[in-house]
């Protein structure tokens, strides 16, 4: 894959400063991130090559979206099949010394990217290179945010975020156009508080907001 040309990725990037207003140290954090990807896709397949060129846009602006919708006293955020760090390293970086991000990512190779790259962007988070299963509601009992992008279906993110959204985190979940419908099968087996939210970064897309998970069924 030829890298991508400078000004096409220059012009992202101001796209995304458009959409994210933030300091200019988390800026240079998120520009580390980028770095990383850059120099790690070569032999890793991080993100899908054909998105590269719209990093700033598609992954980092993407990502950064989220925290307007997560509480404003937000201290444990898990990120759930973080891969190369969207949304969970890109929250990292927004909320650098006032929330700590769990990552929760089975890939062993991409946990490695993800400790080096939160090294080199100067955050502290925790990276389990184990699958979620193992992790949530035991390793990390608690937390005021869960997220997934790209992970599962809402009914299966539902099961797996569940010890943590029955405690009282709230989940934020980008969704493609079948959100809806993905709703709707999900509302078979949890009754959930839920509202959409219009993607900054994709008009087809929608950010699901979770909260008060409860169980209709045994879900077992
Ligand atoms: C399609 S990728 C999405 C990565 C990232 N969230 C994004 O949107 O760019 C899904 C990631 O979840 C990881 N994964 C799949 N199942 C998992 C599980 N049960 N627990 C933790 N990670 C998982 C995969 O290794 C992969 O990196």
């Amino acid at each position: 894959m030829p890298p991508v040309d400078p000004k096409v990725r220059a012009a992202d990037r101001a796209n995304a400063q458009a959409l994210v207003d933030v300091s200019r140290e988390t800026w240079a954090r998120l520009g580390q991130l980028v770095s990383m990807l850059d120099r790690w896709q070569g032999t890793m397949n991080l993100v899908a090559p054909n998105t590269l060129a719209e990093v700033w846009t598609r992954h980092v602006a993407d990502g950064a979206q989220l925290v307007a919708l997560a509480p404003k006293d937000v201290k444990v955020w898990v990120d759930l099949g973080s891969g190369a760090g969207f949304p969970g390293l890109v929250v990292a970086a927004l909320l650098a010394g006032k929330a700590h991000v769990h990552l929760v990512e089975s890939n062993l190779k991409k946990a490695a990217f993800l400790r080096e790259t939160a090294r080199a962007m100067g955050v502290a988070v925790t990276v389990h290179a184990v699958r979620a299963e193992a992790v949530v509601g035991s390793v990390v009992p608690q937390a005021d945010v869960v997220s997934a992008r790209a992970l599962a279906s809402l009914t299966e993110l539902l099961t797996l975020a569940a010890p943590l959204l029955k405690s009282g985190a709230i989940g934020l979940f980008p969704k493609g156009e079948k959100a809806e419908l993905e709703l709707t099968q999900a509302s078979e087996s949890w009754k959930v508080k839920t509202s959409f939210h219009p993607s900054r970064t994709d008009p087809a897309a929608r950010i699901v907001r979770i909260e008060g998970l409860q169980e209709l069924r045994s879900n077992a």
